[in-house]
């Protein structure tokens, strides 16, 4: 509850609780990440990112006690030395670079809209920034997980989350969501220009380009998830628009979690197929995340060219995710824009 712009004009009695209204926000929300890249830390976090039945579709009577009895015992200590790898004095790159693009989404709507970012594991958590907004004067407020490619694990367990907040208020703001942008002219537009223009700056001409998704299991395609449909035609859309022909383009599915079949082929078997096959010169884009973070900066930059070079690859390079660059940038204006008219 913050302090009313209107209540004069209602002429509520002066000791009515002051509540502020009338203004339009947005909440730009990418996965989570922990505080620091430290056992303890990163526990809490695999602890509640894991425990999301969006995320792990195994009943919880199964599955929390191999989570307990198993992978929180064990998995933490390893990616806390992995997030130490690619850790900054901003902190953790997924977080410090989804603040960057709030601010600078905020820079560019001006008085238009409040801007504020959250995570959807981890802190700043979706509920208290929402609340903030709440108490900044935001009745109306856009949501927008960026995730271009659709899946039930990523963009929808946020608005599970921005849900379960909701239930809880009596006086609740509208929201609007931003949908999946996977081919949205925008977003294939701007991913387009900005990888030819870092294929251009590379010291070497790729023979192939590796276009690697963040996986998902194989059975939530069989569920009808369209995640894997939406990272298929961003693959078919962006390699229409580069117009290499010199340059052969490959779909991959990173960072398989879990015994279960994953969506193929997998980015480390195929940098390890091409190298062996005889491809010497390759170049490696993540299209589905927004931001670099440990999936790309690690398991890419780090390990991928231990795979490639390894199994007989000569020349690699992993591409900067849009990030809070002015491409990137310019291209989610227009689309949180667009999902502003009749607000703003
Ligand atoms: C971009 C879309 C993403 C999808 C789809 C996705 C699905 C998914 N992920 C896991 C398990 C893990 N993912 C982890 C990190 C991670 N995942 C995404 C994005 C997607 N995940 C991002 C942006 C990140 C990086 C976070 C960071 O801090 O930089 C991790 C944690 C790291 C580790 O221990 O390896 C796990 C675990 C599953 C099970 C899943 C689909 C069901
Ligand atoms: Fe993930
Ligand atoms: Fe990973």
């Amino acid at each position: 509850m913050g302090a009313c712009v209107t209540w004069q004009k209602q002429q509520l009695p002066s000791d009515h609780p002051p509540v502020k209204s009338g203004r339009v926000g947005v909440l730009l929300v990418n996965l989570g990440t922990p505080d620091a890249p430290e056992t303890g830390p990163v526990r809490r976090y695999l602890k509640e990112f894991l425990s999301d039945k969006r995320v792990v579709e195994i009943p919880a009577i199964a599955w929390q006690p191999i989570l307990r009895g198993i992978i929180l015992n064990t998995r933490p200590k390893k990616s806390a030395a992995a997030y130490r790898e690619v850790w900054t004095e901003d902190g953790s790159p997924l977080a410090a670079i989804t603040k960057a693009q709030a601010e600078g989404l905020q820079a560019r709507l001006g008085d238009a809209a409040h801007v504020d970012w959250a995570m959807r594991y981890g802190t700043p958590a979706i509920p208290d920034r929402l609340e903030a907004m709440m108490d900044a004067g935001c009745d109306r407020i856009l949501l927008a997980p960026l995730y271009p490619q659709y899946s039930g694990a990523t963009s929808a367990t946020v608005v599970d989350k921005a849900n379960d907040w909701l239930r809880d208020r009596r006086w609740q703001p509208a929201m609007r969501t931003l949908p999946p942008y996977h081919d949205d002219p925008a977003y294939i537009e701007t991913l387009a220009a900005d990888l030819s223009a870092q294929l251009d700056a590379l010291a070497f001409e790729p023979e192939v380009l590796l276009l690697s998704f963040h996986g998902m299991p194989q059975r939530t395609l069989e569920l009808g998830d369209p995640y894997h449909c939406h990272c298929s035609k961003t693959a078919r859309l962006v390699g229409e628009k580069l117009q290499r022909p010199g340059m052969r383009l490959v779909t991959t599915f990173q960072s398989r979690f879990g015994p279960a079949k994953w969506l193929e082929p997998a980015t480390d078997d195929t940098l390890e197929a091409e190298a062996k096959a005889g491809t010497k010169r390759l170049a490696v884009a993540a299209p589905g995340f927004s931001a670099d973070c440990l999936e790309t900066l690690e398991e890419l930059v780090i390990q991928g060219r231990e795979q490639f070079t390894e199994a007989g690859g000569e020349q690699f390079a992993v591409l900067e995710c849009l990030n809070a660059r002015e491409p990137g940038m310019a291209m989610l204006e227009e689309m949180v824009r667009r999902e502003l008219r009749g607000w703003v």
